[in-house]
Formats: C-alpha cells, structure tokens, sequence
C-alpha cells in the first residue's frame, strides 16, 4: 500500500464500547508491553525458520506443514535462552465477564421482573454448528438468559428462515436474534442477515451496525462478538492501544474487518494483512498489537513478530493428533511455541478468544434487554 499523509479526524469517545460493570471482579493481572526490547531479542528473529508469504490455501497449507516440520527440529538449547510471554487467559475473563452478565441479569430481573431472552436459528445439522449453539445455549442458561432455538432442515427455503426471524423480531420476550453461520450454500447470507432487526441484532452482522461501527461520531447497537471479545482481552490486560500500530491479519466481514474499525476507534495506527499482501511478515513484524483471524494453521511465525508485541489468535484450526483422544487437536493462526518466546503477551488455542465470543454474546443479549426496557 502507498504511504500517504492522512488527516487523523478520529473520535476518541467510542475508544470503550462495554458498558459492564467491573467493580465486582478484580481484574486480571495487568500486562504492559514494555518499550524496551524484551530480553528475546538477543536471540536473532533470523533464527526462526523459512518465513511463511500468504499462499493460495493448498499451497498455504503444504508450505506450512513443512514450516512446522522445521519448527519442531529447532535447537532446543536456543528455546530454553528465551523469555516467554504472558498469557492472555481468555477463559479465566470469559468467565468474570459470564459473572457479571449473570449478577446485572438478576439484577434487572429483580427491578423489573424482565428476563432477557436469546432467540437461536440453526439451519442444516452441522456437526461443529449444533456443538457451537449446544454451548451457548449452556452458557445462557447459566446466567440466566432465556434461550429459544429453532432448528431448520438444511434444504429448507430462505423464505422459511426469513420468515422465522420476523417471528422473533416481533416477540418482546426475544431480546436477541443469532442466525448460525455458516449457513446453507444455497442461501443468500445477505437477505437473511438483513432480516434482523437491528435493535435485537447481537451478533452485530446487520449491514447498518457494521456501517455504524465504520462511521466517526456514530455508534452501532451491537459490535460483533469476537473482534469486541479481542478488544475486552487487551482492555483488561492492560495493552495501551492509543497511538500503538495494529496489524490485523485477515479481513472477513465477522472478525478481521470489524477488528479494524474497533482498533481504529481505539486510536490505533492500523494495517491489515490478507491473502494479496506483498510482505505480510515484514508489516506484521511492526505491529505493538496484532489480532490474527485467518483461519490457517501456524501462519504467523516467530520472525514475523516484533518483541514485546500484544498478539490475539483468533485462528481455530483443527490438525490431525492421534495421540489426542478427539484425533485432532486445536492450533491457532499463530505459531504459540515461536511466538510466545517473542511476543509481551499472547492468547491461547483453545482458551483464548473462542470462550470471549460466547461471553460477548451473553453481555449484548443483555445489553440489548437493558436497552429495550430502559433499565440502567
Ligand atoms: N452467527 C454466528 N455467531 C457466532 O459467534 C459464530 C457463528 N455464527 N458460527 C461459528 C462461529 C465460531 N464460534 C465460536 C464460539 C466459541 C468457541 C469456543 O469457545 N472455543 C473453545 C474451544 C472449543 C473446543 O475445544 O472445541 C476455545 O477456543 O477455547 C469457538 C468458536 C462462534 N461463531
């Protein structure tokens, strides 16, 4: 991208979106990413294998198995040199943020006799989907959130689904609406996802919250859950965002995109890096924060990263594990054994940013009955 002098007109009054009180927990051990290097960098980044430039998918993933080979056989006498990172413990806040939605849920229950409810459209029988809407349901029921789910046939019509929508948007005991992704491939994302209402869109995909969330001075109803959940981990640990530069890697309407625009509303310097970038690890490598959302194994190598940085792995990818009881195993988008020996602090894979979503989700549902019924 060409450098160019931009005229910085942002607004730093949408830097914090989460209106939750956080008197009651105290928060997690702060982490500062400190300003001098970290003692890693006496080890030269050049130590790190072949670095990884982003491939077509295919070829991303054959380049990156071999890359994980050479990482394996690395000189475990320079690993055992290096400094290790905090870590990001997404599950442990998960569940503060799951302790406070739950105390304010009965709060307000209690002042108004409202319960806040989350209305679950599943459309098909994925298997990773029904395991993803199983959970929410268990973590709704636990803070007391009122869940309704409906299931649809995978070849039903997007006029069904549609249809099912407009029900809940029209029910004052449905606060929130989640449509499932992904969805059928014969369905168009678009029209089912401008169905829902906007006031009760707690997944923040509407068109019209994104294009808020993108605007100076204007605020959406609903940030999408993880790039929000990806913003409370770095609030709580502290990571200074104002003037910090950002590399967001991956740009999809869910995670990368509105990552951005939150970074940004946060007064980052940001860039983000995706499948046609020319020099992906050269831009990442002077990133303070880096949020990874890609979806491919291992990418982001230690080399690529600069000492000290903040790095949130979105990425959750499945690799084959015999040795695990499941056959698989969970990795992130970032390789955690090079990347923890460089960066200040990393989240990890699982029990990162995966339990935050959930957590998020919980306190917009809430958020959204708050508002609906005025209640503060
Ligand atoms: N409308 C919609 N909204 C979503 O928010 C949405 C969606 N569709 N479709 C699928 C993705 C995926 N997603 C996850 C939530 C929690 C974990 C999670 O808690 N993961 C655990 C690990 C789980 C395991 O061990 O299998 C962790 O990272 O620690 C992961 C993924 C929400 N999604």
């Amino acid at each position: 991208m060409a450098s160019s002098i931009l005229s910085d007109c942002s607004s730093c009054a949408t830097s914090r979106l989460l209106p939750l009180r956080r008197a009651l927990h105290p928060p997690p051990p702060r982490f500062r990413p400190s300003p001098a290097p970290a003692p890693s960098l006496t080890r030269p980044l050049s130590a790190s294998p072949t670095p990884l430039p982003l491939l077509p998918r295919a070829r991303r993933m054959a380049a990156l198995s071999a890359a994980a080979a050479a990482a394996s056989s690395a000189d475990p006498a320079t690993a055992l040199a290096d400094a290790s990172a905090k870590i990001i413990d997404g599950k442990l806040v998960a569940k503060q943020i799951r302790d406070e939605v739950g105390v304010e849920i009965a709060r307000m229950k209690e002042a108004t006799g409202v319960v806040p409810g989350l209305a679950v459209i599943l459309v098909g029988s994925r298997k990773d989907s029904q395991t993803y809407v199983r959970n929410k349901k268990k973590a709704c029921e636990a803070v007391g959130i009122k869940s309704y789910e409906v299931n649809l046939p995978e070849d039903c019509s997007e006029y069904e689904v549609i249809k099912n929508i407009a029900t809940f948007n029209e029910d004052p005991s449905v606060h929130g609406i989640l449509v499932q992704l992904p969805l059928p491939r014969h369905m168009n994302d678009e029209n089912i996802l401008n169905a829902v209402s906007i006031e009760k869109d707690v997944d923040g995909f509407h068109p019209l919250n994104i294009g808020r969330l993108a605007m100076q001075g204007r605020d959406p109803f609903f940030v999408p859950c993880t790039p929000k959940g990806c913003m409370e981990l770095l609030h709580r640990y502290g990571v200074e965002i104002k003037g910090k530069r950002a590399v967001v890697i991956g740009r999809s309407n869910i995670v990368g995109m509105p990552a951005a625009l939150l970074l940004q509303k946060a007064n980052a310097t940001v860039s983000i890096v995706h499948s046609q970038t020319k020099n992906p690890e050269e831009i990442t490598r002077q990133a303070d924060i880096i949020i990874a959302a890609v979806g491919v194994a291992n990418l982001v190598r230690g080399s690529w990263i600069k000492p000290g940085a903040a790095i949130i792995d979105v990425g959750i990818n499945p690799v084959d594990d015999p040795s695990s009881p499941r056959g698989y195993r969970l990795v992130g988008d970032v390789c955690y054994e090079e990347a923890s020996k460089v960066a200040g602090a990393i989240t990890p894979v699982p029990g990162g940013v995966g339990p935050m979503t959930i957590a998020m989700l919980l306190s917009n549902t809430l958020e959204s009955a708050k508002r609906i019924h005025n209640f503060k």
